[in-house]
């Protein structure tokens, strides 16, 4: 029997171990979307204590925590409840989170950056809360040095047109910190035109772009000014949340006409708002072909369910779901629009409900081509399907349909510094998947074409597939 998370956890043969820790293990990591506030990072945020780095904004560890029995305000924090009942409330939980990946992850964590090797329960809650603060409030545990003790040359993180990107700047500025921290424009509240922000985004947006916004033609080149100072930041990604896709074959003046009625206030029907989000979408997507960035769109996600506790705490506060709406036709309209302008641009389609994973990895083989190597991506496991078969499934609907070795790999989509565990806990995953096909006789055993796949889907592929600055640290010689 195994023991809990040693070296060769998640590795179940041979071929699996050496390809893990001769081509996987030591390979940075481009974290192409994620929640990380680009302020934290340029400050260096520091971290009092465990409950601040894990349970100040981890709506996966609020969400098992509540669904532990654990009243409220030890999990996102109440009246006379310290930083340490909160740590001792998730210790609690910890054990009845087998099988969570959470679990894994949390104990990768503890080990990865604090090396603490004990399962963390409720009696081993006060030793670790101890030491773990003690390194935290040691040299070398603020964001950026996590960022950089996790080998991590590319962050992106996910921004608002309308966002100044100061900190993004400042942090180009600072010497020695080598990790790329670049914008991903992410234009959801100037395409949700029936949500109550709309009318002040666009204003914002006004502001922003210093364009005065009249009508839908210059609402459209004041995204394109604010695409453009985006790319000027070192912006080479887009990410749109769609969680329903929407398609309606309309011309500008159709979607003209949707934009003024609610700008004027006005609720619109579905059918203009789908119209309204396809000439949109379409607009940017030639937006992004022209810079060569890359489209991602996050598809079939139901957030906010429960209005009680979203009226109290907000979004991404661990009261979401998965969508369960048909997308194929939509996309399929979608990305045939781009396509029949030769402006469909590089793009990632990640849906949240893994029924749509053979969907969308055969609508991703409908639409590669230009000679690019993974044009058109099947996104990863993502959210409730970054678990190990979650990722099993990805990777096998992906291998069934296209290339599994032209994947661009993980992300951590985290808003905590300390989730770089994540990748590994996935590279694992991958040198298993490969390694039990190698011992079943169904790849060769050729370590070289094994270890190039491997490193391409754990670093290289990405590095090739994202147009990000050569600002990026070097890839040592063995690992290129
Ligand atoms: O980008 C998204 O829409 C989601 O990743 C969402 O932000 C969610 O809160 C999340 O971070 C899931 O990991």
């Amino acid at each position: 029997m195994k023991s809990f998370l040693d070296e060769q956890f998640l590795l179940h043969n041979e071929t699996a171990v050496k390809l893990y820790e001769d081509y996987a293990k030591d390979m940075p990591i481009i974290d192409y979307h994620c929640h990380l506030s680009p302020q934290e990072i340029y400050e260096n945020k520091t971290f009092g204590n465990i409950t601040e780095a894990w349970l100040y904004g981890d709506h996966y560890k609020w969400r098992l925590m509540r669904a532990n029995g654990i009243e409220e305000q030890y999990i996102t924090g109440g009246e006379g409840v310290t930083d340490y009942d909160r740590f001792l409330a998730y210790a609690k939980t910890v054990p009845m989170m087998i099988g969570n990946p959470l679990y894994a992850w949390s104990h990768l964590e503890l080990q990865r950056y604090f090396g603490v090797y004990e399962v963390l329960n409720e009696s081993s809650a006060p030793g670790i809360w101890e030491k773990v603060n003690a390194k935290l409030n040691s040299e070398g545990f603020g964001a950026r040095d996590l960022i950089t003790k996790s080998n991590v040359t590319v962050v992106c993180t996910t921004d608002d047109p309308c966002d100044s990107l100061e900190y993004h700047l400042k942090i180009q500025e600072i010497e020695g910190f080598d990790t790329a921290v670049l914008p991903s424009f992410r234009p959801d509240k100037g395409l949700e035109l029936n949500r109550d922000t709309f009318i002040e985004w666009v204003g914002k947006l006004s502001q922003a772009s210093g364009t005065a916004i009249s009508d839908y033609d210059s609402f459209l080149s004041a995204l394109e000014s604010r695409v453009e100072f985006f790319h000027s930041v070192g912006g080479r990604v887009s990410d749109h949340a769609l969680d329903y896709v929407p398609y309606g074959k309309a011309t500008r003046e159709e979607a003209a006409a949707i934009f003024a009625k609610a700008l004027a206030g006005h609720q619109v029907s579905r059918e203009e708002e789908d119209k309204y989000k396809t000439v949109t979408l379409t607009f940017l997507g030639k937006l992004y072909a022209e810079r060569g960035w890359v489209m991602q769109f996050h598809m079939n996600a139901a957030r906010n369910n429960n209005s009680r506790m979203f009226a109290q705490l907000g979004p991404d506060t661990g009261y979401d779901a998965v969508n369960d709406t048909p997308l194929s036709s939509a996309m399929i309209g979608l990305l045939d629009a781009l396509e029949q302008e030769k402006a469909l641009p590089k793009t990632i389609l990640y849906s949240l409900n893994p029924r749509d994973n053979e969907v969308l990895a055969a609508i991703v083989g409908s639409f590669q081509g230009g000679g690019i190597p993974g044009k058109i991506q099947l996104g990863a496991a993502w959210w409730f399907n970054d678990t190990k078969d979650g990722m099993l499934a990805q990777m096998r609907a992906l291998a069934n349909v296209g290339l599994l070795s032209r994947f661009v790999g993980m992300l951590t989509d985290s808003r905590s510094f300390l989730s770089y565990t994540r990748h590994e806990y996935f590279r694992r995953l991958v040198c298993n998947l490969i390694g039990e096909w190698v011992e079943q006789g169904e790849a060769p055993h050729d370590m070289e074409l094994l270890g190039q796949m491997v490193q391409g889907i754990a670093y290289n592929n990405a590095k090739e597939y994202f147009p990000f600055s050569a600002s990026l640290k070097k890839v040592s010689a063995s690992q290129s």
